[in-house]
């Protein structure tokens, strides 16, 4: 008897050395969950838009959606059954036709500096390379003396930047760097007093909403708390109606059966910082956007400016 064909599918994903690292890991769970070789799962690397425009700031150029724009015309078109994303990187407002498959196991959430020992350790006026506003916003909370210049580029090109001393410091996720094999690189930053962006090294597979076989081969390799943990964050981004503009922080936590989100809105130059915190279960998802509402608030008007409240549409 000739046994059955495995099932073949096409993974999409963007082709920086980070993506490939996250397009492999998420193929070679899928392999083993399945019992079926890599090589079933073709892997389709795509140039997404922000990758090709490196020389500004991803908040100036559009935002997240370089990042998924090809994609998602890759997986509507049916060129690819499913597409593997940074979660930090993915909007909160998806087309209706596209749905989360899977959410993989979430790596370690923690910011790392690499340039100095602590946020404290940064010699006086030092020069630090982010893009990202809330990275940017937290620094110049705890330090305002530093000076924050626009800093692109994929973690390679960053790392050598620094080494030529463009800058003093950077920052770069911990679990990015951990799934590139530069363990040791940079100093870990605690979680709680430097809260991370929302779906922090969480990886999303998203699939066609009516693509039920694709649907039920990424089940297999969801997890249940790094999905809640995931979509609780991007419900309180829904809720701010925060963009790449608005400077927000947030970590997720686990307390028994309940889930608890924290969360740090900034105005851009990190003067004005506004907290908070709730316990929920992890299905209600008008909790994180409850705690939206609040921080909106009693936010100040340097902050709200940057928010829009929840979309209407
Ligand atoms: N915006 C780029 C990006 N998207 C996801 C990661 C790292 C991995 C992750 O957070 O899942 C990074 C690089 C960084 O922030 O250092």
């Amino acid at each position: 008897m000739i046994p059955p064909d495995p099932p073949r599918f096409r993974l999409g994903t963007r082709r920086s050395p980070l993506a490939m690292a996250q397009a492999e890991e998420a193929r070679a769970r899928l392999a083993a969950a399945h019992g079926i070789e890599a090589a079933h799962i073709e892997i389709v690397p795509v140039t997404a838009s922000g990758d090709r425009i490196q020389d500004r700031a991803l908040a100036e150029i559009g935002g997240k959606a370089l990042w998924t724009k090809e994609l998602d015309a890759w997986l509507t078109a049916g060129e690819i059954d499913f597409a593997v994303h940074s979660a930090k990187d993915v909007e909160t407002i998806r087309p209706e036709a596209i749905a989360i498959g899977a959410v993989l196991p979430r790596e370690d959430v923690r910011d790392v500096l690499v340039g100095a020992a602590s946020v404290t350790a940064l010699p006086q006026g030092a020069i630090v390379g982010t893009s990202a506003p809330r990275r940017a916003a937290q620094l110049l909370h705890a330090r305002p003396d530093c000076r924050v210049v626009t800093f692109r580029g994929n973690v390679a090109t960053r790392l050598a930047k620094l080494a030529a001393g463009e800058v003093d410091a950077t920052f770069l996720a911990l679990a990015g760097l951990n799934r590139l094999g530069e363990t040791g690189t940079g100093h870990p930053l605690d979680a709680e007093a430097w809260l991370p962006a929302p779906g922090q090294a969480a990886i999303l597979i998203e699939c066609r909403a009516d693509d039920a076989r694709t649907r039920e081969f990424l089940a297999a390799v969801d997890d249940a708390l790094s999905r809640e943990a995931v979509l609780a964050e991007r419900a309180l981004l829904a809720a701010l109606g925060g963009n790449c503009h608005s400077p927000i922080a947030v970590l997720t936590g686990r307390e028994g059966a309940m889930l608890t989100i924290r969360a740090a809105l900034y105005s851009p130059d990190g003067a004005e910082r506004v907290e908070g915190e709730t316990a929920f279960a992890a299905d209600d998802l008008t909790a994180p956007a409850r705690l939206a509402a609040d921080l909106l608030a009693r936010a100040p008007a340097a902050i709200t400016v940057h928010f829009s409240g929840p979309a209407t549409s």
